[in-house]
C-alpha cells in the first residue's frame, strides 16, 4: 500500500521514509499493537534497537501486517542499532544475526553503532561495578565499523549508519571507512537543533535523523519541574498561528529542515495526528524564529559514559 511520506536519498542511492516511528520505552505489551497502527495509519519507516527490549515484539507486528498485505516488507524502511557491549569486531555479526531474528526479518534496511563508546563485553548490556558505574571497554569505533561493512555486500543490511557520533568523530570514520554512513541519528529539536553538526555531516553525504524530536518526556530520568519543550509557550503560540499542535509543528520542524524524524507514541490517536503533518510547511520566519530557542538542552545527555575516552558529548563542541 502506497504511502504518502516523501523520502530522502542516501548518498548510496537508497530511499528514507523522511518520518518514521520511534519503539524506545515502548512496552512489549504494548509496541505490537502501536507498530501495527503505525503501519495502518501510512508509516512506512520503523527506528529499533537491541538495547530496547523489545524487537521481537515490533518483529511480530511487521510480521502480521506483512501477512495480512497490508505491505511487503521492500515498502518497509527498518533500522537498528548494535548496542554497546556488541562492538568488539568478533560480536557484530552475531549482534546482526540476533536483532534479524528478533525483528523476524531477512535484512535491515539500516544499522547503526548506537554509540561511539564501548561497554565491557560480558553478557550485561549495562555492565557496571560493586557501585553501579558502567564497565568501560576500549574498542575503537572505527574496528567496529569495519567489522560491519561487509554485512552490506553479504545482503544483510542496505545501508550503514552511526549514532551519537560528534564531529570530529565522523570525520575520523569517514578516514577509515570503505562504506559510508548515511545518516547520523543524533538528539535533535528546538533546544539542541544541532545546526553545525547537519551541516557537517551533510558536507560529508551524511544525513541527520532527529531523535527525541518532542523532547523525550517519558525518559526514564525525567524528574518533575523538568522543562518540557511540549509545554513550551512559544512553541504553543506558533503552533495557535497555524493551527497545528506543538508535536506537529516539533516534526514539521525537522522536515523542513531535511532532517529524518522518529517520534515515539505507543497511543493510536498521537501515532495518528504525529503523522499528519504534510498538509502544511513552516514559514521561513517560523524556522528562523525556532531556531533561536537552541539552549544546547539536551535531554539525552548518556550520563552513564561520562569519562569514556569516546563519549561524544565531553570534550568537542559539536
Ligand atoms: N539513537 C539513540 O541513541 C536514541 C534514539 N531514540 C529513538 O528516537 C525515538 C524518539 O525519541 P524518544 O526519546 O522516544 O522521545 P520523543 O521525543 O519521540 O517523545 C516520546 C514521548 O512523547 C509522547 N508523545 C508522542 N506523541 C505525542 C503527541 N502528539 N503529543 C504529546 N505527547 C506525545 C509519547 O507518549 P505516548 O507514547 O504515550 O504517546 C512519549 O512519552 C525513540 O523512541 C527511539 O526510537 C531516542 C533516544 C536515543
Ligand atoms: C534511547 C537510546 O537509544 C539510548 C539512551 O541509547
Amino acid at each position: 500500500m502506497a504511502s504518502k511520506v516523501p523520502k530522502v536519498k542516501f548518498s548510496n542511492g537508497y530511499e528514507c521514509p523522511i518520518l518514521g516511528i520511534g519503539t524506545w520505552k515502548s512496552k512489549p505489551g504494548e509496541v505490537t499493537q502501536a507498530v501495527k497502527d503505525a503501519i495502518d495509519i501510512g508509516y512506512r519507516h520503523i527506528d529499533c534497537a537491541f538495547v530496547y527490549g523489545n524487537e521481537k515484539e515490533v518483529g511480530e507486528a511487521i510480521t502480521q501486517k506483512i501477512a495480512d498485505g497490508t505491505v511487503k516488507r521492500e515498502d518497509l524502511f527498518i533500522t537498528s542499532k548494535l548496542w554497546n557491549t556488541f562492538h568488539r569486531p568478533d560480536l557484530v555479526r552475531g549482534a546482526l544475526q540476533q536483532t534479524l531474528k528478533n525483528l523476524n526479518l531477512q535484512y535491515l534496511d539500516l544499522y547503526l553503532i548506537h554509540w561511539p563508546q564501548a561497554y565491557k563485553e560480558d553478557g550485561e548490556l549495562f555492565p557496571a561495578d560493586e557501585s553501579g558505574k558502567i564497565l568501560f571497554s576500549d574498542v575503537d569505533y572505527v574496528d567496529t565499523w569495519k567489522a560491519m561493512e561487509p554485512l552490506v555486500n553479504e545482503g544483510l543490511v542496505k545501508s550503514l549508519g552511526i549514532s551519537n557520533f560528534n564531529s570530529k568523530q565522523v570525520k575520523r570514520l569517514l578516514e577509515h571507512a570503505t562504506v559510508k554512513p548515511v545518516v547520523n541519528q543524533v538528539e535533535c529539536h528546538p533546544y539542541l537543533n544541532q545546526v553545525r553538526l547537519k551541516q557537517f555531516c551533510e558536507s560529508h553525504g551524511i544525513l541527520l535523523t532527529a531523535y527525541s524530536p518532542l523532547g523525550s518526556p517519558d525518559r526514564p530520568w525525567a524528574k518533575p519541574g523538568d522543562t518540557q519543550l511540549l509545554d513550551d509557550p512559544k512553541l504553543k503560540a506558533i503552533a495557535d498561528k497555524i493551527g497545528k499542535t506543538v508535536a506537529q509543528v516539533l516534526i514539521r520542524y525537522q522536515i523542513d529542515r531535511g532532517i529524518i524524524v522518529i517520534p515515539k507514541s505507543v497511543n493510536k490517536s498521537r501515532i495518528a495526528s504525529n503523522f499528519d503533518v504534510f498538509d502544511f510547511k513552516l514559514s521561513a520566519e517560523d524556522l528562523q524564529l525556532i531556531n533561536s530557542f537552541d539552549c544546547n538542552g539536551r535531554f539525552v545527555p548518556m550520563t552513564a559514559s561520562l569519562g569514556h575516552k569516546y563519549h561524544p558529548f565531553e570534550n568537542d563542541e559539536f
